[in-house]
């Protein structure tokens, strides 16, 4: 066992490293500022034992949420008592590290009403929701219809007789089911149902109903809601009320429905704005381009855990060194853990490169140009897509690449897991997200010789060149020419978008055909996101990165581009524009990165910059005095409360002691 002096058991490996920590520190943090608040934040939640983590995976469903409202209401008060800005009131929040309801409130509600309100709905609604006043929640899911937005069935029908909309749950399959902050918390819910005007539907809408009691938080009258009940895994999402709602015709007045894209008038008329109506869905574009970080952040933690861990482990040995050999100098481990490293660096780029996206797109909503949405609605479903599906995997991964000790909730891991792999599901379930990729990838090519395309569809227009020429690497180092490398993630994924529009194309049109060619599609749109990760991880190393951190940096990409390119080896031979040996060369080529990444792979995680308090791991600690803390943390175990289990008088004893089967039984 190793000793638990407070020694530092990774120095060595820290030693090793070449490059500036600290300069990628400030890089990973999105600069100088955001590192300082993040430090600052880090140690204020860290320090505060009301945020404690410790114990999390043990308590009960109840106990687990009342701590979690304890520590959200904390969080409030030191926000406005310290006076922290937004920027530190979402670290904070951060740091905090568990699901609850004032996400939803800060995430969606208040972007919902920023979005499709108007101005005086602005004025009357954010003031309330800025203060906490209000607590609300974004209700579009049923119980019947998720994904399907547009089969929602919840009902607003306007009573022109009293100037009020009567919301109401026709069926079970309409009662709203899982929206976060619901089951429990919230005073209101931004609630997506059908209008109705006049016996005619509109289809959906967005509208704010109160549904508890602003004076002792009882459900308002004829409003049914509560929890949903129990989730996977212990801890992880728990902490969220997830909630169901039902209305038995619960009237709100029709100032409360959101009217800067429709407008119901006092005498019951529907007017449509000249606005296109995805404006609606703005609330999951703002979610959906954040998940693109936040995918870094959780994978990071995990390849810290992992990492660490594989630096201390140490398994066999061999004739030619001493000892045993630490797990992280077996090939097998760096290629399924560095890989996962890249990743994690790879996210955090694109992450940066997306908020500002997103800055750009509302910009131009503001100036009413809504020429880029669809690019950008493509984007952010498609990459929140890829990046939690391979997020989801590689925490799991993670796991597994710490052996047994992975599988203990000391490691941290499970609770990780457990609290991430919803985001696979929420915000748009993955595979739908991608038809929605291929969906706009088909459009843009059957426009191509009319309309540019532009953005990350802008290769689109080189179909033709893109399709007739084939790749020119022969030697390995050929693949560390960028230009070489994103024309192949160029020419696959535009051939693959090809090939499946024009099988398309020579059908009848018909939804069952489209059907038919979903996994292919599919396919396509995973080829466009992964294209859109490597370009622009290039992209952001190739503006302004510091030359402390430019090569180690270039080596995680090309880490990330390579194992891409090899882990979609079937499609890219599929397409015909690279060859087996091509291939071939480039697995050489990453075998190469995978040795320039081992000196430095403790340092490339410390600069992920994850505190003690929240990675919550005993195999991921800083010092890496993991045997030591695994031992203590078995003490803390509610089972060793007691030397003699309680249960043994009843159920043990009389096993042991009445030895009633052994004489009916033949063994
Ligand atoms: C200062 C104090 C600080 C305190 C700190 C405290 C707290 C922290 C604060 C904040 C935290 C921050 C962030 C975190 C917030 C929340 C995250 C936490 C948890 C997440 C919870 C998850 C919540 C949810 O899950 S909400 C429900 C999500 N539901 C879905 O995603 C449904 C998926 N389905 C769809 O999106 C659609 O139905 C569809 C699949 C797209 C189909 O839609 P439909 O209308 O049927 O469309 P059609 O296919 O016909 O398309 C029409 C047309 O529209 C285009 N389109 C579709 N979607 C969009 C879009 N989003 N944007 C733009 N355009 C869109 C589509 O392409 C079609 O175009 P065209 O006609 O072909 O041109
Ligand atoms: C933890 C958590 C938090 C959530 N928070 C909220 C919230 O705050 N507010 C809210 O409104 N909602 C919330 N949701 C709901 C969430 O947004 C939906 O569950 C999600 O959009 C998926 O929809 P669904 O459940 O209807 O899945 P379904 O659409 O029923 O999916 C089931 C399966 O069918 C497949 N499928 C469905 N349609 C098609 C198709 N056309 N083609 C091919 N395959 C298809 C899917 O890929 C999937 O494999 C939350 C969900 C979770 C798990």
């Amino acid at each position: 066992m190793q000793d638990g002096n407070g020694l530092d058991h990774l120095a060595g490996e820290r030693a090793m490293a070449q490059f500036d920590l600290q300069a990628m520190k400030v890089y990973l943090a999105g600069g100088q500022r955001e590192y300082e608040i993040s430090t600052k934040m880090a140690q204020l939640v860290a320090n505060d034992p009301v945020f404690s983590k410790e114990d999390r995976v043990r308590l009960a469903r109840k106990d687990l949420y009342k701590n979690s409202l304890r520590k959200a209401g904390h969080a409030w008060k030191t926000i406005l008592e310290k006076g922290l800005s937004e920027v530190e009131g979402l670290k904070l929040r951060h740091f905090v590290d568990e699901p609850t309801y004032t996400d939803l409130h800060w995430g969606m509600f208040i972007p919902a009403i920023k979005g499709q309100g108007t101005e005086e709905q602005q004025h009357k609604w954010l003031p309330l929701a800025y203060k906490m006043a209000i607590i609300g929640c974004y209700a579009q899911t049923e119980l019947g219809h998720g994904s399907n937005v547009q089969g929602l069935e919840t009902t607003a029908t306007f009573d022109p007789t009293t100037d009020e909309f009567i919301m109401h749950s026709p069926t079970v399959t309409s009662t709203k089911w899982w929206p976060g902050g619901l089951g429990k918390a919230s005073t209101h819910a931004l609630v997506y149902a059908r209008l109705i005007t006049d016996k005619k539907d509109h289809g959906i809408h967005a509208f704010i109903a109160p549904i508890r009691s602003l004076e002792d938080h009882t459900p308002l009258p004829n409003v049914t809601v509560g929890d949903i009940g129990v989730k996977f895994g212990n801890g992880g999402y728990n902490t969220m009320d997830n909630g169901f709602l039902r209305f038995d015709h619960v009237r709100i007045p029709r100032e409360n429905m959101l009217m800067r894209l429709a407008t119901v008038t006092k005498d019951g008329k529907y007017v449509r704005s000249n606005k296109p109506r995805q404006l609606g869905y703005g609330a999951m574009v703002f979610v959906r381009q954040g998940i693109v970080i936040d995918a870094s952040i959780y994978l990071s933690r995990a390849v810290t855990i992992a990492v660490r861990y594989s630096a201390v482990r140490r398994q066999f040995g061999n004739k030619d060194e001493p000892g045993e050999l630490q797990v992280i100098q077996y090939r097998t481990q760096q290629s399924r853990l560095f890989p996962l490293l890249a990743t994690a660096y790879a996210y955090r780029a694109v992450g940066f490169w997306m908020k500002s996206l997103y800055a750009d797109v509302m910009k131009r909503l503001n100036d009413n140009d809504f020429s880029t949405l669809p690019e950008v609605h493509a984007c952010t479903a498609g990459l929140k897509s890829i990046t939690t599906s391979v997020t989801a995997d590689g925490i799991e991964e993670c796991r597994k690449l710490c052996g047994g000790h992975g599988f203990l909730c000391a490691s941290g891991l499970p609770e990780l897991y457990a609290a991430y792999v919803p985001a696979c599901t929420y915000e748009g379930d993955n595979t739908i997200l991608l038809l929605q990729v291929a969906r706009f990838l088909l459009k843009t090519l059957s426009q191509v010789s009319k309309v540019r395309p532009v953005g990350t569809a802008a290769y689109l227009g080189n179909i033709k060149q893109l399709s007739t020429q084939n790749c020119k690497v022969s030697q390995g180092h050929d693949w560390l020419n960028t230009s070489v490398l994103l024309e192949a993630f160029e020419a696959r994924s535009a051939r693959q978008a090809a090939a499946v529009a024009l099988r398309l194309a020579k059908g009848s049109g018909s939804e069952a055909e489209f059907q038919e060619n979903t996994p292919e599609l599919v396919e396509s749109a995973r080829a466009h996101c992964q294209l859109i990760l490597v370009s622009k991880f290039i992209e952001q190393l190739q503006t302004g990165t510091p030359e402390g951190i430019r090569k180690q940096l270039e080596v995680l990409c090309y880490t990330y581009a390579f194992s891409q390119l090899i882990d979609n080896a079937g499609d890219f031979l599929a397409t015909g524009y690279v060859t087996g040996n091509q291939i071939a060369l480039a697995k050489e080529e990453l075998k190469h990165m995978f040795d320039k990444i081992r000196p430095n792979a403790v340092a490339l995680v410390d600069a992920f910059d994850h505190t003690d308090d929240y990675l919550g791991s005993a195999l991921g600690r800083y010092d890496g005095d993991v045997y030591t803390h695994l031992y203590k943390g078995a003490f803390k175990e509610s089972l060793n409360d007691t030397v003699v289990v309680d249960g043994y008088e009843e159920y043990l004893k009389p096993v042991l002691t009445q030895n009633l089967w052994a004489p009916h039984s033949k063994l």
